[in-house]
């Protein structure tokens, strides 16, 4: 088996040539008549070096611009093979070669990694089943539900159309309307401690979405998986953030790509939790609302393996740039659920990536699913295909050869979850009532009272970001959190007026 993904090409006796292969005398020589006279149109390689520089620019991420990324495996250390059946997960001790990127969410390329945001946890695993990819957050929830809601959300954390500047007016406009405060248990996570991490090697990764895997008798259950770090989690102040951000804007990937170099290995334990249907059922809330968490208690953590982080990618545009991953890109026996921006995900990725990357995306070395072997006769043609096209094979499933099909012995899930009602338009907006709110008032009132001054630093972190939003756009928001508890309202009000009266100074 041929593992290209993390291989670079450079000519064995140092040659320098044009992109022909044809060498090069003199590369900085131009073709001009005379010493100091006009260039000539003869003079190939000079357009050809400077069209291409032209065209070294692709469509950065939009969202995930910013990120780091390396190599490594996964080990299976527990037997779940009663709850899926995928190859990967075969064996105690079996391991998979994989990639993860890891990013922020609203910045550009050049952005600062400590910025306060979400951080993208995305795996690649190269198994003989074909790829799979895992693309997680290093949060358990998310800010929506209606996946429609996605590109505005990501619109208010971006620029301003008119002042090109981020713009706390439209972030806080958006999260306190009334319907979308169904991202109140998002807004708290992503304001508390966890909302810096300290390095990419702190954190923890997870589906945040319920999956459904079904092991190789027909039986399935809803899954959510967790990823958590081995070194242990580690968070910035908002205050050593923002330095961090002027002094090095790439700390983070300084942070992994010398970890990885000085043989610190990074390392994470993955677990599950699993449901299923009948439990689903009694939940107060439905498994495919990506806002809320399970409980630990009713679904306690089942360990799967390790995932461990040992090489850095030689190069950074081949592996890290023009990695493609996608919630669609799976194996046979995980599949997923019916959560709908984990639908609209499937096809969201995809997309992006023909316009990113092009079509022929899975052709790029580290997206080949080099473990396995695309064989597709329908699929060919299309921009750079660079992979042989299949030779002489027909282009459409022709009677005369004889095809494989390795999964038709698989056995069908009977049971199966039934879905009828009216085509109908449904907004999942906020929901009346309380229970939107239940989860964050218990990280706030159970979990962030155990942990010394965590409720302070985070009625300071939002206190300081809401400072400089207009007076209606404040009061908003102190609205929203008092209904998480009054004392963190006040709180954030007392935090925001000291941070407008440092601000009345510059
Ligand atoms: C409707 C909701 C969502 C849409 C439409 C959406 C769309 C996208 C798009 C278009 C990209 C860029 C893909 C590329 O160019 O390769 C992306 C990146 C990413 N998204 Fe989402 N996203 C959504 C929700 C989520 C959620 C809920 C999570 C986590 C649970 C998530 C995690 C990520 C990660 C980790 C990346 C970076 C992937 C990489 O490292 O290349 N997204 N998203």
């Amino acid at each position: 088996m041929n593992d290209n993904t993390n291989t670079s090409d450079v000519r064995g006796d140092r040659v320098v040539t044009n992109a022909q292969g044809n060498p090069l005398n003199d590369p900085f020589a131009t073709q001009r008549v005379g010493q100091h006279g006009p260039l000539l149109m003869q003079d190939a390689n000079l357009i050809e070096l400077l069209a291409h520089f032209n065209r070294e620019n692709i469509v950065e991420r939009l969202p995930h611009a910013h990120g780091s990324g390396a190599f490594g495996y996964f080990e299976v250390t527990d037997d779940i093979t009663d709850i899926c059946g995928s190859a990967m997960f075969s064996k105690i001790g079996k391991r998979t070669r994989c990639l993860t990127r890891f990013s922020t969410v609203g910045g550009e390329k050049g952005s600062a990694d400590t910025a306060r945001d979400p951080r993208g946890f995305s795996t690649k695993f190269y198994t003989e089943e074909g790829n799979l990819d895992w693309v997680y957050n290093n949060t358990p929830v998310f800010f929506i539900r209606d996946p429609a809601k996605f590109p505005h959300f990501i619109h208010t954390q971006r620029r301003n159309p008119e002042t090109h500047m981020k713009d706390a007016n439209m972030f806080w406009d958006f999260l306190t309307t009334p319907e979308n405060q169904v991202a109140i248990h998002q807004v708290m996570i992503l304001f508390s401690d966890r909302g810096t991490p300290a390095s990419y090697r702190t954190m923890n990764g997870y589906s945040g979405h319920t999956y459904k895997w079904s092991n190789k008798k027909g039986e399935w259950h809803y899954v959510q998986v967790h990823i958590e770090s081995d070194q242990g989690v580690k968070n910035l102040t908002n205050e050593e953030a923002i330095k961090m951000a002027g002094e090095n804007p790439d700390y983070c990937q300084k942070d992994l790509f010398e970890a990885i170099q000085k043989k610190k290995f990074p390392s994470w334990t993955v677990s599950i939790q699993t449901m299923t249907e009948e439990d689903a059922k009694k939940l107060p809330f439905s498994v495919f609302d990506l806002t809320k968490v399970w409980p630990h208690k009713q679904f306690p953590l089942r360990r799967v393996g390790r995932l461990v982080l040992n090489e850095n990618p030689l190069n950074y545009f081949a592996q890290i740039e023009q990695a493609a991953f996608s919630p669609s890109t799976t194996v046979p026996y995980q599949e997923p659920s019916a959560d709908p921006v984990l639908q609209a995900r499937l096809f969201a990725y995809p997309d992006a990536q023909r316009y990113r990357l092009g079509p022929n995306y899975h052709q790029i070395p580290v997206n080949c699913p080099y473990a396995s072997k695309v064989f597709n006769p329908a699929m060919r043609d299309g921009p750079m295909n660079v992979d042989g096209n299949l030779g002489s094979e027909p282009n459409y499933l022709a009677t005369k050869n004889p095809y494989n099909f390795s999964q038709s012995s698989r056995p069908i899930q009977q049971h199966q979850e039934v879905w009828n009602g009216p085509a109908v338009p449904f907004h999942w907006a906020t929901s009346p009532g309380d229970i939107d709110f239940v989860q964050a008032r218990d990280l706030y009132q159970k979990v962030l009272s155990q942990q010394p001054g965590a409720q302070d630093r985070l009625a300071h972190n939002i206190g300081f970001h809401i400072a400089s939003s207009q007076p209606e756009i404040q009061k908003r928001v102190l609205d929203m959190f008092a209904r998480v508890d009054k004392k963190l309202a006040n709180n954030i009000f007392k935090e925001c007026e000291l941070r407008k009266k440092e601000l009345c100074r510059f």
